[in-house]
């Protein structure tokens, strides 16, 4: 059976009532919950949740919780869920295509963006990219020195207590930066001056934060808002950031960004296109906020190339009949998402009136339900020996099951329904890193563009390697249980996953 004929779905039932029970436990005892099955504080409380996600350990939680349970299904009965209205409550009021539980109002919007975020257009920005990416490469090593580059802390969230606050964090400039020049023709200069580097730390720590308060719903957001302002204060930072930009980009006139392709785009149907809230919600998600989750992919693919070292030659990368049409390339990103997917938890979906039956059991409308990508990505019924990085095992014999990079939405969401007994397909079907059906990621081509286009360029120049002391970025029994395993690249749930590491040296090879 494939993962398609089962709902992905982990059933978590609110219940008020025993909130004040729990926390109150909580309060008095600081580690793993005990006494009490895993279950059963799982079925009465949020607390269960929070507590792991203060950890960061809800994907993991989650995998092995699936170990035990088996409750899927497909196309369910199901929307967005409240807590996402509550999130875009932070950021203003106005939600974006990716916080709004509305369907009649996701719909318009999502229409509306996939004809700006078009592959056409992508493409046309190609230069706007290269330029970025140009920088990035040329800043990895210094001048023409043959030996290793000091070394570069990829991505660097401060996770672990023992990171460095003085290191850049390269793949995070270099993506803001890009979708800054996408976006409004205007970059953010994080490679070039260090005046707003702060956002790539305070903004998704911000979002860990609403991630966190947002699934104790039963208490109020503005009460919240006032408790955890510490936690959220990267918000008004962003708020700031995007607000002067967006003055900068009403002052200037059109050119080709996202921007004005947002500006022009219509629905089909109704002619309808954004007012100025929604266009300034939108463009928003698509700059900072979404760049957080290509560094993630971006980085993890450096972390697994430099941890499997028969991947680290140029030689072996570059050439070869696997990498004529760059497939080995489009499966090592593959490969790095399903081992560590930037959204590494669950996205929230409410079931609608007439409820929905998963595994025989009957869950009411209001329910939240919803899909642990960490857990289903690593399920040994789906992909074998799930820890290993083997980019191998997305390359197919079979044409149909070739390596979906965003090209047409359409067959995204059509892919989603066939069926197939083969090993590649079996895996494919439980890959959900972009999401799934109707709220699936759209920006999916994009961060396939410039992910493949950053590891690309930088294999082609440079050999790489681990810095020979750090293990930043790999498992480790000191991080505690469960992450032990030193080839993982270390993720923290905090909506998107957080990270460290890998701490890497270049060195320029002899084209
Ligand atoms: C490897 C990189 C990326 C991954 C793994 C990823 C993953 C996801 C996932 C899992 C969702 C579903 C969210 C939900 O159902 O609530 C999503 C939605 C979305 N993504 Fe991405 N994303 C990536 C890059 C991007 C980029 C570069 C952009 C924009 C330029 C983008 C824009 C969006 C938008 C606007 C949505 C909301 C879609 C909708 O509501 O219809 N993503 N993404």
């Amino acid at each position: 059976m494939t993962a398609q004929q089962r709902t992905r779905i982990y059933l978590r039932i609110h219940a008020a009532s025993h909130e004040a029970l729990t926390a109150a436990k909580l309060a008095m005892w600081n580690g793993p919950i005990p006494s009490i099955s895993d279950e059963l504080y799982i079925s009465l409380t949020d607390w269960y949740s929070v507590c792991h996600l203060v950890n960061g350990d809800r994907h993991i939680d989650f995998y092995y919780l699936h170990e035990k349970y088996d409750i899927y299904s497909m196309n369910a009965n199901v929307k967005r869920s409240q807590v996402y209205a509550s999130t875009a409550h932070f950021f203003g009021g106005t939600p974006s295509s990716n916080t709004t539980p509305d369907i009649k109002e996701h719909t318009f919007r999502r229409k509306v963006n996939v004809r700006a975020l078009n592959p056409v257009n992508i493409k046309s920005m190609k230069e706007q990219i290269l330029k970025n990416v140009r920088y990035f490469r040329e800043n990895l090593v210094d001048g023409n020195r043959d030996d290793w580059s000091p070394p570069h802390d990829m991505s660097h969230q401060l996770m672990l207590p023992d990171t460095r606050h003085d290191m850049d964090k390269p793949v995070g400039y270099l993506i803001s930066d890009v979708m800054g020049n996408i976006t409004f023709s205007k970059s953010f200069e994080l490679q070039k001056k260090p005046d707003n580097r702060d956002i790539l730390t305070s903004l998704p720590q911000a979002v860990a934060g609403i991630h966190l308060v947002t699934c104790l719903r039963s208490s109020h957001s503005d009460s919240i808002k006032i408790l955890f302002r510490n936690l959220i204060a990267g918000i008004s930072r962003f708020t700031g950031l995007s607000a002067s930009t967006f003055q900068w980009r009403f002052a200037q006139e059109n050119c080709n960004n996202f921007f004005f392709a947002l500006l022009q785009a219509r629905d089909d149907k109704t002619g309808q296109g954004f007012s100025t809230d929604q266009l300034v919600s939108e463009a928003g998600l698509l700059t900072i906020a979404r760049s957080d989750i290509t560094v993630t992919a971006t980085t993890a693919i450096f972390f697994y190339l430099s941890h499997y070292p028969s991947f680290s030659s140029v030689e072996d990368i570059r050439i070869g009949a696997q990498l004529a049409s760059c497939q080995y390339l489009l499966a090592c990103i593959e490969e790095s998402l399903r081992l560590s997917p930037p959204v590494d938890s669950t996205l929230m979906r409410e079931v609608l009136p007439g409820g929905l039956t998963v595994d025989g059991e009957w869950y009411p409308p209001g329910t939240d339900i919803a899909v642990p990508h960490y857990a289903l990505h690593h399920d040994e019924r789906y992909v074998a020996k799930p820890f290993v990085f083997k980019p191998q095992r997305w390359i197919s014999k079979d044409s149909s099951v070739a390596i979906d990079v965003g090209l047409s939405l359409e067959a995204t969401e059509e892919r989603q329904n066939w069926d197939s007994s083969s090993l590649e397909s079996i895996a494919t079907s439980a890959f959900t890193a972009f999401g799934v059906g109707r709220t699936s990621c759209f920006g999916k081509y994009l961060a396939y563009q410039e992910s493949s286009l950053v590891v690309a360029q930088t294999i082609w120049l440079f050999d790489m390697r681990t810095e020979p002391e750090s293990t930043l970025g790999e498992g480790s029994e000191k991080l505690g249980a469960r992450r032990e395993r030193p080839k993982e690249f270390q993720t923290w749930d905090r909506f998107v996953s957080m990270h460290d590491g890998p701490m890497l040296q270049f060195k320029r090879r002899k084209i």
